[in-house]
């Protein structure tokens, strides 16, 4: 088992590049006030209008992103929006004193330093969000990785206990994979993997959560009854793949199939060891000629 190969997601990389830019031009707002009280210069129309919070730079790229914030965190979003608005409205209002010869108010003054820290703070927290989520997926399949697994191991074993189901732990890993890499090339590899997840994900229940484990090895947390019925789900993902093939870049087909080793999770059980029972079923399955569901001892 090799390493997930995760590239640097561009439109990731454009979110948080764009997060960056409204802090810095935010910052800079203290400046353009000053130098808009002491030499009683107007800092431009835009910033006068009423409605200078959607026509700013910052402004303009929220409403079009603006899903995404909510996506990460929808109580931040609202209050940058709520924020941003304000800062503009205090700033207008300075401004408008200024250049009417009449000073600010220390209230406006006051509301404009409290909502320009509030608002970038909550940019540097969905910024921390963005990347948080960013580092959880795969780029290649954008499946959850193994980081955090932890957690929705113990959700999901409390809520199966809770439904009278059982928790199982089922790796399997894609057979003769680095042949696949060797003899297509490795972005046919990738477009195998990326098959490889959508096909499992369209066969598995919502309460079924699939992780990309490592490089070609991918970890279901199965609920049943019984063992029996934990067999049969896992024999229909095998069936699934076995009748679905990849289409290659090249426009080729191949079919593939994969090995696993099926585990149930003990009441009080941790991951790790669920993961080493199921791992050592998946070797014993490897071993005994691959292609095959193999229940743990
Ligand atoms: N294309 C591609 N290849 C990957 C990725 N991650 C891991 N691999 C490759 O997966 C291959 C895994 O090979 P092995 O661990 O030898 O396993 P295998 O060939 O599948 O053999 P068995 O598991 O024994 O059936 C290696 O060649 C890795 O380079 C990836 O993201 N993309």
């Amino acid at each position: 088992m090799t390493a997930t190969h995760t590239p640097i997601d561009p439109e990731l990389s454009d979110f948080v590049d764009r997060l960056d830019a409204a802090v810095e031009a935010h910052m800079e707002w203290s400046r353009r006030l000053l130098r808009c009280a002491v030499l009683r210069v107007s800092p431009g129309d835009d910033v006068l209008s009423a409605e200078a919070h959607r026509l700013c730079r910052f402004g303009r790229w929220f409403q079009s992103a603006y899903a995404q914030f909510e996506a990460l965190d929808a109580d931040a979003a609202a209050a940058i929006a709520h924020e941003h608005e304000a800062m503009h409205a205090a700033v207008r209002a300075i401004c408008d004193a200024v250049l009417k010869g009449q000073p600010g108010s220390a209230e406006a003054l006051d509301t404009f330093e409290r909502t320009q820290r509030a608002f970038i703070d909550q940019l540097a927290h969905v910024k921390t969000l963005a990347l948080a989520t960013a580092v959880r997926h795969d780029a290649l399949t954008g499946l959850p990785m193994r980081y955090g697994i932890e957690r929705d191991f113990a959700l999901c074993r409390a809520d199966a206990l809770r439904h009278g189901e059982r928790l199982w732990v089922l790796m399997l890993d894609i057979d003769h994979f680095k042949a696949v890499n060797d003899r297509y090339g490795h972005p046919a590899g990738d477009a195998v993997l990326v098959h490889f997840a959508q096909a499992l994900r369209k066969q598995l229940r919502k309460s079924e959560p699939l992780y990309r484990f490592g490089g070609e090895e991918f970890l279901v947390l199965l609920r049943t009854a019984d063992a029996a019925q934990a067999l049969r789900a896992a024999e229909r993902l095998r069936a699934a793949l076995a009748r679905s093939p990849a289409t290659l870049p090249d426009g080729r087909s191949l079919t593939v199939s994969f090995t696993a080793g099926l585990a149930p999770v003990g009441a009080e059980e941790e991951l790790s060891t669920a993961v080493a029972r199921a791992d050592a079923a998946l070797y014993r399955g490897k071993q005994a000629g691959r292609d095959r569901v193999v229940l743990a001892e």
